[in-house]
């Protein structure tokens, strides 16, 4: 990344891009330069929104505010934020958002619109979860579609736009959007014990109240049969997205594009099939260890590599999966049916 070549206030934007997440920061860095400051500022963009929904000192109606606002800040030049809680961890980013804003305003107005419109449409759908829980399984879709299928909406758009994929790329956005919701539900059911110890919540009412009386209790040792019973459930919703991922991926063509998509993608398959029947996750926050991710990573350069990294993972949920473990027969249908597309 011949980072000489960007300006002063970019290479500051990718300075924060590796505060933020230091391994995904190298994939975007790595990316086609006509797309790598876009996404950056994108990512960047984003993050900003999510320190604001994240951050639970900021008072209800003045968060609303701020997120339905979030796409005409952007726009705002010298805009910053001074009044995130002690324990945001991107705070540093809303205190210098002028940097993301002023590199924001030099990008190609097409790549400026598909931002806004995707921050708009995304803080709007933030605010309206400020108000209301996740409970019927239309929720969950919803939620997950403004937090992260939107994300693949916007991508999917500026690939289209940069001319390095087809345009139909940036059309058939339900794929995309399967592409972030298989993430999200991913990073929701992994994530459950840290979520609910910080009283939130993102598992649908609509599943684990047929196995609690409240939301601690999905967590709890002496409920721990039932609380597996809800794990496996929000696993096989997440499974669900495989077949649209494998159809999103055949159709990326440029190589630093498919590997920006299909890391996260490999990652998330490992984590879930972690997950599945994996009580360790009711009491802490489980990840695939690094040298397994570094392995995916270094798998996920071709559709072949990641057609086979995908069969290998579902091989290894069918082992997983014994008669009696609940959705037994549900898994059994994803593994059967997988290893006869993959
Ligand atoms: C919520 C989320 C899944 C959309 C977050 N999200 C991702 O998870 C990142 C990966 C990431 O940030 N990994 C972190 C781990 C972590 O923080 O959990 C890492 O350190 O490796 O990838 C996604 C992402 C990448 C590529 C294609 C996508 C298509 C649709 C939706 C999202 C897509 C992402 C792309 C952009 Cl532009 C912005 C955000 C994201």
């Amino acid at each position: 990344t011949n980072k000489l070549q960007v300006s002063g206030e970019m290479k500051r934007c990718y300075d924060f891009l590796e505060m933020t997440s230091r391994s995904f920061a190298a994939v975007i860095q790595e990316l086609n330069p006509k797309l790598r400051d876009g996404i950056c500022l994108f990512y960047l963009v984003l993050r900003g929104l999510d320190t604001i929904e994240d951050d639970m000192t900021i008072p209800g109606a003045k968060k609303r505010h701020l997120l339905e606002s979030f796409h005409e800040i952007i726009y705002q030049k010298g805009w910053t934020f001074k009044e995130s809680g002690p324990d945001e961890k991107d705070a540093i980013l809303l205190v210098e958002f002028e940097v993301v804003i002023a590199e924001f305003l030099r990008l190609p107005t097409e790549y400026q619109e598909v931002i806004a419109d995707i921050t708009r449409r995304m803080g709007a759908g933030m605010a309206k979860y400020t108000r209301s829980r996740v409970v019927t399984m239309d929720d969950y879709d919803e939620y997950c579609h403004y937090v992260a299928g939107l994300v693949g909406h916007g991508l999917s758009r500026l690939f289209a736009v940069s001319g390095l994929e087809d345009k139909s790329v940036g059309e058939n956005l339900e794929l995309a959007n399967s592409m972030g919701l298989f993430l999200q539900k991913t990073n929701i059911t992994r994530d459950i014990n840290e979520d609910v110890l910080d009283g939130r919540c993102f598992w649908p009412k609509a599943v684990w109240s047929k196995y609690a009386e409240n939301e601690e209790e999905i967590i709890s040792k002496r409920n721990r049969d039932n609380g597996l019973c809800a794990l496996n459930e929000m696993c096989v919703n997440a499974l669900s997205y495989i077949p649209h991922v494998m159809d999103y991926l055949s159709q990326i063509k440029e190589p630093s594009v498919f590997r920006f998509c299909a890391i996260p993608q490999v990652m998330a398959i490992a984590t879930i099939v972690l997950c599945f029947n994996n009580a360790n996750v009711l009491d802490d926050n489980v990840k695939i260890r690094k040298g397994e991710a570094l392995k995916l990573i270094s798998q996920a350069t071709t559709m072949d590599n990641v057609k086979r990294v995908f069969y290998w993972y579902l091989v290894a949920l069918e082992k997983k999966n014994h008669p009696g473990s609940h959705m037994y027969e549900e898994v059994r249908k994803i593994t059967d049916k997988a290893k006869k597309d993959i």
